[in-house]
């Protein structure tokens, strides 16, 4: 799991953080599918599921999300989606009409967040998928498009932080890892990713990144840096791909309620000092992560490329 550095908990002094950690990442190599090929073919049936749902199913849904519905016809991968940030990604997206393409390293835990997104009728589809992993990757783009025949949003939520320490202080394999899975892996995504998305129209990608991208956190400088290259790798891509419609946008989140950060809501004194750094008072939500990025690949956000979102409760005031 992803573990905060204790530099997110200020001056809390009895806080223990484990060093261990990981997010994820895809991406794919089988670029040019044809996808007229009769192997190939979009089931229309499922990409169209949630467009039919809302139809028969109207009265037992919120309001909310019966209004939406923004994604519908969709198809969307999000990485490291069974869980945290980007379990809620994939269930917002979902609720929002999109066909969506979860993975995890582990089969199990792909199959119980499968099993959590379709009790909610839910149109998802998983598999395991270690971010670094070429093959995984390849076969992350592969099965998306023999099941929904196409990809037009992708979302690299993949992320590691095996160690806490300043960034000179980081081991160089440690500094390795954590570039493979953070930057190495998003940008292979994006790259594996771009013959689908470039066959789509409107299509987009969201890396997400971090606030400590802009400010790098003492204690976790090597993961920080990474984030700032996040950054970085989302003002170039977005550059590129804008004259083809392809937009490329970024979420920087504070700091959000997920295992990532239980070291703080679990320790009171480190509680205390991580919402002193925050002016809303409080840690965010995965569930509001996911409103983001939701509006950022949707025609709503039809005119924002190249940026980057910070969602911190007013940190980034601060900065
Ligand atoms: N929680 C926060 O406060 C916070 C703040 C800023 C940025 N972020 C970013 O948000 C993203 C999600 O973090 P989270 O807080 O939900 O973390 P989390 O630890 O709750 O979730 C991590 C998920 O990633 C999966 N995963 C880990 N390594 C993987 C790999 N190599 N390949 C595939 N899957 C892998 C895990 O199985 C798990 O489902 C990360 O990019 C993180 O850097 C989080």
């Amino acid at each position: 799991m992803f573990h905060l550095g204790k530099q997110f908990l200020g001056r809390a002094p009895k806080l223990h953080l484990s060093a261990s950690t990981t997010v994820s990442g895809a991406g794919v190599q089988s670029a040019t599918r044809n996808l007229n090929q009769t192997n190939n073919k979009p089931d229309q049936k499922l990409v169209n599921h949630n467009l039919t749902h809302k139809r028969l199913s109207s009265s037992s849904q919120s309001s909310s999300v019966n209004q939406m519905k923004r994604l519908a016809g969709k198809v969307a991968v999000v990485t490291a989606s069974t869980d945290g940030i980007g379990f809620a990604i994939a269930k917002r997206l979902a609720e929002d009409g999109a066909a969506v393409v979860i993975s995890s390293r582990k089969q199990k835990n792909v199959d119980n967040a499968l099993a959590e997104l379709r009790k909610l009728n839910l149109n998802v589809h998983g598999l395991k998928c270690h971010v670094s992993e070429p093959q995984d990757r390849k076969q992350l783009f592969d099965e998306t498009i023999s099941k929904y025949g196409k990809l037009n949003i992708l979302v690299s939520n993949a992320a590691t932080n095996p160690a806490v320490g300043g960034v000179l202080d980081c081991d160089e394999k440690v500094w390795d890892k954590i570039f493979d899975v953070n930057v190495k892996s998003s940008y292979l995504l994006a790259k594996e990713a771009l013959p689908f998305l470039r066959q789509e129209k409107g299509s987009s990608i969201v890396f997400v990144s971090s606030i400590a991208g802009y400010d790098a956190f003492e204690l976790l400088g090597a993961y920080s840096v990474s984030k700032t290259a996040l950054i970085g790798l989302t003002k170039a891509a977005a550059k590129d791909l804008a004259p083809e419609g392809i937009r490329v946008n970024c979420l920087a989140p504070g700091i959000i309620k997920t295992k990532f950060s239980k070291a703080l809501y679990e320790d009171e004194s480190a509680n205390d000092a991580a919402l002193m750094k925050i002016p809303m008072g409080r840690l965010g939500t995965s569930e509001e992560m996911a409103g983001v990025v939701s509006f950022l690949v949707s025609e709503d956000a039809a005119y924002i490329t190249g940026e980057a979102i910070v969602a911190g409760g007013g940190m980034s005031a601060r900065l």
